[in-house]
């Protein structure tokens, strides 16, 4: 049985430790990594190429886009997205068994910049009934490679803007370590937001999937917020 932590009071998210095989989430780590050190953003040994320190990839970036359809079409990743464990805590966390979307992604969040993603509610992007987020680890996360901070709930669906959540949001952040084989489980309702990678040359790896009712018109689109 995985060891749930409720992270807040209204059970909106929660922090499954060593809930997902770690070798299977250390094989994704692996081809993240050399996928990423084909394409120039990390050295061989791992660490983050001069060049892409203080950058973040953009949604559209056609490398990026391509990396992305690479990563997303592993089988180890298929194998995350119907692993059966995480599959019951989804259907446990939102009372209904929900299916992927495929509309995930796989960031690597380079050192240097001045913020994280800024805080935002994924149902302002990805327009899914009972939408819920896994966010997994590639790596041990700490506050300092930047890890999730999850809001202490669920608040209505509100504005956002290009910085995502606009205006004054009285919340209490819940930052998580965690590492290969967590899993943070979130409503698309529920805030988060990520602190920046304050390490000197080590990438955040990490990667969403993204969970919900399945509807007649298929997948949704969404942005990389
Ligand atoms: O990893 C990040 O910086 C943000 C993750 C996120 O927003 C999500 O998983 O929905
Ligand atoms: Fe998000």
């Amino acid at each position: 049985m995985p060891d749930l932590v409720m992270l807040n009071r209204l059970a909106a998210s929660r922090l499954l430790r060593r809930v997902l095989d770690r070798d299977l989430v250390l094989a994704v780590a692996a081809r993240v990594r050399q996928s990423a050190c084909r394409r120039g953003w990390l050295k061989e040994d791992g660490r983050v190429s001069a060049r892409m320190h203080g950058t973040r990839l953009a949604a559209d970036d056609p490398d990026y886009v391509a990396f992305l359809a690479e990563i997303l079409s592993l089988p180890e990743v298929d194998a995350l997205r119907s692993d059966r464990s995480l599959r019951s805590a989804v259907a446990e966390a939102s009372g209904q068994s929900l299916e992927p979307l495929r509309a995930d992604i796989c960031r690597i969040t380079f050192p240097g910049e001045p913020g994280g993603t800024p805080a935002h509610q994924d149902a302002w992007y990805c327009k899914v009934p009972r939408l819920w987020i896994a966010w997994i680890p590639l790596v041990a996360c700490s506050r300092r490679l930047g890890t999730l901070e999850i809001a202490d709930r669920e608040l209505p669906l509100a504005a956002h803007d290009e910085n995502g959540l606009a205006g004054d949001l009285r919340t209490t952040w819940c930052p998580a370590s965690c590492g290969p084989g967590d899993v943070l489980l979130f409503s698309g309702l529920t805030p988060h937001r990520s602190l920046p990678n304050r390490s000197a040359e080590r990438p955040r790896l990490s990667l969403d999937l993204r969970f919900g009712e399945a509807t007649s018109q298929g997948e949704s689109g969404v942005t990389a917020a």
